[in-house]
């Protein structure tokens, strides 16, 4: 069945171009060891990113998130951290004008959604946006990344295995690893496990934790764009900040990270600051 038309998001030709040196080029060689990176999220004027843990905020304008989609479509991959499933119950597909499922063929330019859920908290997939629209073929199923020791704990769960079965009867699957700290993945590992699935780029969308450990000083070198929609408004403390770790050289404290080859875009009431990672600033 068609899409509606309320559901369908145009984005401009014009538009496009500003942002086409920071997106993933078509042709990547296969001797990279890991996907193109682009770390994509919409922050207040006073770095959040949801007005308190657990909530949706929505902050882009309606051209910023039409940008959104078109970034989505320009990737063969979407991640986000359990965090932002379990509070935003996201769609996690592209529903721009064309692609598949909103006007195109097939899944045709539709990103892959990853979750990295290590300790299997994201519970029972009925219901949850992402699995219906799979069903619906308005997009891809997702893929999560477990910890393989929570997974085999799990697997003796009658409805754990229930749920592994919605995941692959939807197209879904899943992808194991060790944990390195915690029950966090080292990101290098996380990248080489997109990579082993067939993931040639990646567009991080968050939240909260997941951007702030790729701004650290250790995974910014594996992000290659960062494209940053920041919205007219102040949400106050106690949100979800993106600040990253201090850092400090020598005892002295100096900054975590900053942009380089840098441009800004307004679009709408937003502006969307696009760059690379300085990695000698
Ligand atoms: N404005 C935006 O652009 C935007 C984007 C995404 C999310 N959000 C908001 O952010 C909030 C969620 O953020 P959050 O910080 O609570 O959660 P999150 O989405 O960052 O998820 C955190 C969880 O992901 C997993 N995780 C993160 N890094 C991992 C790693 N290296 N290895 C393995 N697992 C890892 C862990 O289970 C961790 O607890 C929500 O309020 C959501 O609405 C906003
Ligand atoms: N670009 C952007 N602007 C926002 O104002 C906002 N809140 C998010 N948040 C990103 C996060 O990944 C959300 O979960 C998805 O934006 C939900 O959107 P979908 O249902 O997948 O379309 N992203």
């Amino acid at each position: 069945m068609a899409a509606p038309t309320r559901d369908v998001l145009y984005y401009d030709e014009s538009q496009r171009t500003p942002l086409t040196p920071y997106l993933p080029s078509q042709i990547l060689s296969s001797s990279s060891s890991k996907p193109h990176v682009t770390l994509t999220f919409a922050t207040s004027l006073d770095s959040s990113i949801a007005l308190a843990p657990g909530t949706q905020t929505h902050l882009s304008g309606p051209s910023s998130k039409a940008m959104t989609h078109f970034l989505r479509s320009c990737h063969s991959a979407i991640l986000i951290g359990v965090g932002t499933a379990l509070a935003d119950n996201p769609s996690l597909n592209c529903r721009l004008s064309g692609v598949g499922g909103y006007g195109g063929s097939g899944l045709d330019n539709q990103p892959r959604p990853i979750i990295l859920d290590p300790s299997a908290r994201w519970g029972d997939l009925e219901g949850r946006k992402v699995i219906q629209l799979a069903r619906e073929g308005k997009g891809k199923a997702p893929i999560i990344f477990f910890r393989r020791d929570v997974w085999e704990e799990r697997m003796g769960d009658e409805e754990f295995r229930e749920r592994m079965k919605v995941l692959e009867e939807c197209g879904g699957g899943y992808y194991l690893v060790a944990p390195a700290k915690g029950e966090k993945f080292a990101w290098v590992d996380i990248l080489g496990g997109l990579k082993e699935v067939g993931i040639r780029s990646v567009m991080i969308e968050g939240g909260g934790a997941v951007i702030n450990e790729l701004l650290g000083p250790e995974n910014f070198p594996l992000v290659d764009s960062v494209i940053i929609t920041i919205a007219p408004t102040w949400l106050g403390r106690g949100g979800v900040l993106v600040s990253p770790e201090e850092r400090r050289t020598n005892g002295v404290q100096v900054p975590v990270g900053r942009l380089t080859d840098v441009k800004w875009v307004p679009l709408g009431e937003d502006v969307v600051c696009c760059g690379r990672p300085n990695l000698n600033g």
